[in-house]
């Protein structure tokens, strides 16, 4: 069974953003994000490796819940389904990546930055949202603004925010969980899980 939307926010109130430049660091820094309490992990399609590790990781480490991040096409949107992403994160939308977000069948967050952005997602009955550049774009201070005109809109803010900015992000009403790749540096191992441990426990 797919995951629903309200069930992949609430798994964890941080979705690490990971970046694979080396495909043998994909399965021990997931495991290490498992290990530390952030199943949800997210690795972008930016790097040549990104959809062997996507595929890696749904096979060999237990409890993770992978998706795909920078999602820009549809032929993305394939490429992630084949390689096993049970979610799909993209930083913008538009209406033909809307329409494959939508046909997929799997949770996705599409990335909104104006309330133009979230109104494109609410005509299509979509009511979560990634908010991207989130600090470049007005960070807290937007997404409460947002609040107003748009009450039933859920974001994942996302985009330069770190351990000590997420607290803030996390007390508004209408922020589910928050990205960041603050806490998913390949090489130390046990550093990352004690990093995803802290940002579990927000
Ligand atoms: O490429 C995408 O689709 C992204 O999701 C971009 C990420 O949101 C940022 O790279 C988050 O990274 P930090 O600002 O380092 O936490």
């Amino acid at each position: 069974m797919a995951l629903t939307t309200d069930e992949l926010v609430a798994l964890a109130p941080v979705v690490p953003v990971v970046v694979i430049d080396d495909l043998d660091d994909a399965v021990p820094l997931a495991a290490a994000l498992v290990r530390g309490g952030l199943p949800a992990i997210e690795v972008t399609l930016r790097t040549q490796p990104a959809l062997a590790a996507i595929e890696r990781i749904a096979q060999e480490v237990p409890g993770a819940v992978v998706g795909a991040g920078t999602v820009t096409t549809a032929q993305q949107v394939d490429d992630a389904l084949s390689a096993g992403a049970r979610f799909l994160v993209s930083p913008g939308a538009t209406p033909s990546l809307l329409d494959a977000l939508q046909a997929s069948g799997v949770p996705f967050l599409a990335g909104t930055a104006t309330p133009s952005d979230v109104i494109a997602l609410l005509e299509r009955g979509i009511t979560y949202a990634k908010f991207f550049p989130a600090e470049i774009n007005g960070g807290v201070k937007a997404l409460k603004a947002f609040a107003g005109p748009f009450p039933q809109m859920r974001f994942c803010p996302t985009g330069g925010i770190d351990v000590a900015k997420a607290p803030d992000y996390l007390a508004l009403p209408n922020v589910v969980c928050v990205g960041g790749s603050w806490m998913a540096k390949p090489g130390d191992w046990d550093a990352v899980e004690a990093l995803a441990r802290a940002a579990a426990s927000l």
